[in-house]
């Protein structure tokens, strides 16, 4: 549809480099200040100043070692290695600005759903119902190894448990404390009407939860769904549980593929076409003009690392891109890290090289990335956005906050004289930013069912009792 809007968010982590691997020596790169809370709060004022939709923090528990079968090329670029908490951030960024949404990354692999459940409606709390939960199953080894498991499970085994990690989730946010369960009755010296607090009796096939919720209700109870499933079972999860649907397609045709795939899947799940918004993973390099974006991408390409590069790709993929010669080419093999990853770079017509993948992969990670003037570059995305129905952009960057800065000043205002990019944010929580509508989930995603979680369990009573 001509004139669609355009959504940005910013693909960032709470490390050096992100997925611009060598590009942390560049002399403009700033990324090293991840450490100071001055640093994030800028960048956020920078994109809630560029009306982004939100900061969505990346994170990985666990190394990249598959490359080389070791962490000596991690190490020596910082290849997401140092890497910091990513929920530590919610707060401070939440205090320096008043719209941005805020997207947290959290595997379902690592952590008791019941630690979470609290860490979450915490944050949700502190930035006024500005959270957002980005879903992971995890694809490190190493990861897994090091939370005291004897290795990764499955990938389908890990879409497996993450189902019933929702299911905890959803049956704390949403059943355990009703609405209108916390009083502040100072009269009558009540706090909380013990009546509307429900233990939630979760008794499943990876976790045992019988008791309350410890937090009340937080502004949207269940933070704003965001997930990356690509492979079959990713993509049927995202499709059942999603808001936010993050992809990362280097070509035009793959993006058109999934998102009808995607927006298909969740009209079959009973949900509606526009309850998913989903963000390709894009990096955009502008500036005054096009020869001026050129020169600067090539100034950046100098500092791209070949191994940094290899680094991701091996993590991604599970495969060992270290064994091969750089003209090798890129073979369908089977993995049990991202299955979609290999999927992607084998689709192609034309196989890919070893070089060319790490060539690919050294500026923003797998997604295409657009250099040139703002007039290049909108018409660029206008064309992505109208020919394949994706609703926006999770932007990486090359050197932070450069990328950002540039995106805000140049291409943000370009955008919003076309009428292509919003000029203001909606009122209220970031699920009501996002939608329009109201702060909880809506009736159509399978969360709304939990809402009354006594008639729950006697539906899971009586399923267990015809069950012997
Ligand atoms: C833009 C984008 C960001 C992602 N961020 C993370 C992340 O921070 N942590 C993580 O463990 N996985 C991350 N992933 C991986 C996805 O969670 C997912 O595993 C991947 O897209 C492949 O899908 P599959 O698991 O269905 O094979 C990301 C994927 C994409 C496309």
């Amino acid at each position: 549809m001509p004139g669609q809007t355009i959504r940005f968010n910013a693909f960032d982590m709470n490390c050096v480099g992100h997925q611009s691997p060598g590009l942390w020596a560049h002399p403009r790169d700033r990324s090293w200040r991840y450490k100071d809370l001055e640093y994030w709060q800028d960048l956020a004022r920078t994109l809630e100043r560029g009306i982004f939709d939100g900061i969505f923090i990346a994170d990985v528990v666990g190394y990249y070692d598959v490359y080389k079968g070791s962490n000596w090329h991690a190490l020596e670029q910082a290849a997401q290695i140092p890497v910091n908490d990513p929920l530590q951030l919610a707060a401070p960024i939440a205090l320096a600005t008043d719209h941005l949404g805020i997207g947290i990354t959290a595997s379902t692999s690592f952590e008791h759903p019941y630690t979470f459940a609290r860490r979450l409606s915490t944050a949700d709390h502190h930035t006024k119902g500005r959270i957002g939960w980005n879903i992971v199953t995890s694809y490190l080894e190493s990861g897994a190894r090091n939370v005291g498991q004897s290795g990764l499970q499955r990938h389908d085994n890990r879409y497996e448990v993450a189902s019933e990690y929702v299911e905890v989730l959803y049956k704390l946010f949403e059943g355990s404390w009703e609405d209108g369960a916390v009083l502040r009755d100072r009269d009558r010296r009540i706090f909380t009407d013990p009546s509307k607090v429900h233990e939630i009796g979760h008794r499943g096939r990876h976790f045992t939860v019988p008791g309350y919720h410890l937090s009340e209700p937080s502004p949207q109870r269940t933070p704003v769904l965001y997930q990356a499933g690509a492979s079959g079972p990713g993509k049927a999860f995202a499709a059942t549980h999603a808001e936010c649907v993050f992809v990362a397609a280097p070509l035009k045709a793959m993006l058109r593929a999934y998102v009808s795939d995607v927006r298909a899947k969740a009209v079959a799940a009973g949900r509606s076409a526009e309850d998913i918004l989903i963000y390709n993973l894009t990096t955009v390099i502008v500036a005054e003009t096009d020869e001026a974006a050129q020169r600067t991408f090539e100034d950046y390409q100098n500092y791209a690392s070949y191994d940094g590069a290899l680094v991701f790709m091996s993590g991604w993929s599970g495969i060992d891109f270290g064994q091969y010669a750089p003209t090798d080419l890129v073979k369908k093999v089977e993995t049990n890290a991202i299955v979609s990853m290999v999927e992607t770079f084998t689709a192609d017509e034309k196989p890919w090289s070893i070089a060319e993948l790490a060539r690919w992969g050294g500026i923003g990670g797998i997604g295409p990335v657009f250099v040139g003037s703002p007039t290049t570059v909108a018409d660029i995305l206008q064309e992505w956005v109208e020919e394949t129905g994706v609703d926006g952009f999770n932007l990486a960057y090359a050197v932070t906050p450069e990328t950002f800065e540039d995106t805000v000043n140049l291409l943000v205002p370009e955008l919003q004289r076309r009428g292509v990019y919003p000029k203001a944010y909606r009122p209220g929580t970031l699920r009501e930013k996002l939608f329009g509508r109201g702060a909880y989930l809506p009736e159509s995603h399978p969360a709304h069912g939990y809402r009354d979680i006594e008639a729950v369990k006697a539906r899971e009573t009586a399923g267990l009792a015809a069950a012997e």
